[in-house]
């Protein structure tokens, strides 16, 4: 009989994961058994699955093991590859500190949006520097249904567009992505934030994650609506000197991403580890075919 794999499963303002720690990278994850595991009635259910590898052991991650020794080998619910997942990036973290791999502090860890700088508090929130943020040219509009609207490219190592609504109702069920024009803003499919104002520097927004459909949060997505929010604020904290800051409430919970003089934006939030387990690797086969 095959060894039993073990998982956790973990969550950040209720983006959860299921967590595979595999060192060694030695447990085959092809995208059917990512979609298998991520599946909320037949597998153990999740918006995404963070594989946990040493960057030494991961040929997409190995030149970064200098920097980084942990990779976060992400994967969408459907089993597709995605460049970051901020939330990810802070249940990642609280796993290395539970399972004794860290301690409390500075850490980096590696993605496929390069290496990130996490902080690990003592009151329990994760901060992680998750780079700057591209914003390129061009108009993109997304719609639903009959209404549509104006959005904002905006590129955190994943792409993003970033529309304006007057109420979040407005979005719809959700169930299938929203069509975007033109095709050639985002070629390899976005991440969709819906956006309302709910005071000074404090926004709200529901999301339909690549991959992954609509989610109670999206970490790269709060950061998009914070620069995309900044911006048309008429807050630019490269040409001021000045970080700006703003609280982006999401259906899980809360985040506050500050943008730095620097272009480097910032986000706090929780992470949490809820479960521990193991996967019947038969079942996983089975499920995966
Ligand atoms: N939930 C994540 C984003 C995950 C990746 C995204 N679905 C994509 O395909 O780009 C986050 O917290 O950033």
């Amino acid at each position: 009989m095959s060894t039993r794999i073990a998982f956790l499963k973990g969550h950040g303002t209720e983006n959860d994961f299921v967590i595979v720690p595999d060192p060694e990278n030695t447990v085959d994850l092809p995208p059917a058994a990512v979609a298998a595991l991520c599946d909320r009635r037949a597998g153990i259910g999740g918006d995404g699955l963070l594989h946990v590898v040493r960057s030494a052991a991961h040929p997409e991650a190995r030149e970064m093991a200098a920097e980084a020794e942990w990779f976060m080998d992400y994967r969408n619910s459907d089993g597709s590859i995605a460049e970051m997942c901020g939330n990810g990036v802070r249940v990642f973290a609280r796993y290395l500190q539970q399972a004794g791999l860290v301690t409390e502090g500075d850490l980096t860890v590696a993605t496929r949006g390069g290496v990130k700088s996490v902080h690990l508090a003592k009151d329990g929130d994760v901060t992680v520097g998750m780079g700057r943020a591209r914003l390129p040219e061009g108009e993109v509009t997304v719609s639903v249904g009959e209404r549509s609207w104006p959005a904002r490219n905006v590129n955190m190592g994943n792409p993003h567009a970033v529309a304006f609504v007057d109420d979040l109702a407005h979005a719809g069920d959700l169930y299938s992505p929203p069509p975007f024009s033109p095709a050639a803003a985002y070629p390899d499919g976005v991440n969709v934030e819906f956006v309302v104002d709910r005071g000074p520097r404090h926004v709200a927004l529901r999301v339909h994650e690549r991959g992954s459909g609509e989610t109670r949060s999206c970490g790269t997505g709060a950061c998009a609506v914070a620069v995309a929010t900044a911006r048309r604020d008429g807050a630019d904290p490269a040409v001021t000197g000045t970080p700006v800051t703003y609280t982006v409430d999401v259906p899980g919970g809360r985040l506050v991403i500050t943008e730095r003089p620097d272009g480097e934006v910032e986000m706090t939030g929780p992470a949490v580890i809820v479960a521990t387990g193991e996967i019947d690797p038969e079942w996983l086969e089975t499920a995966a075919r």
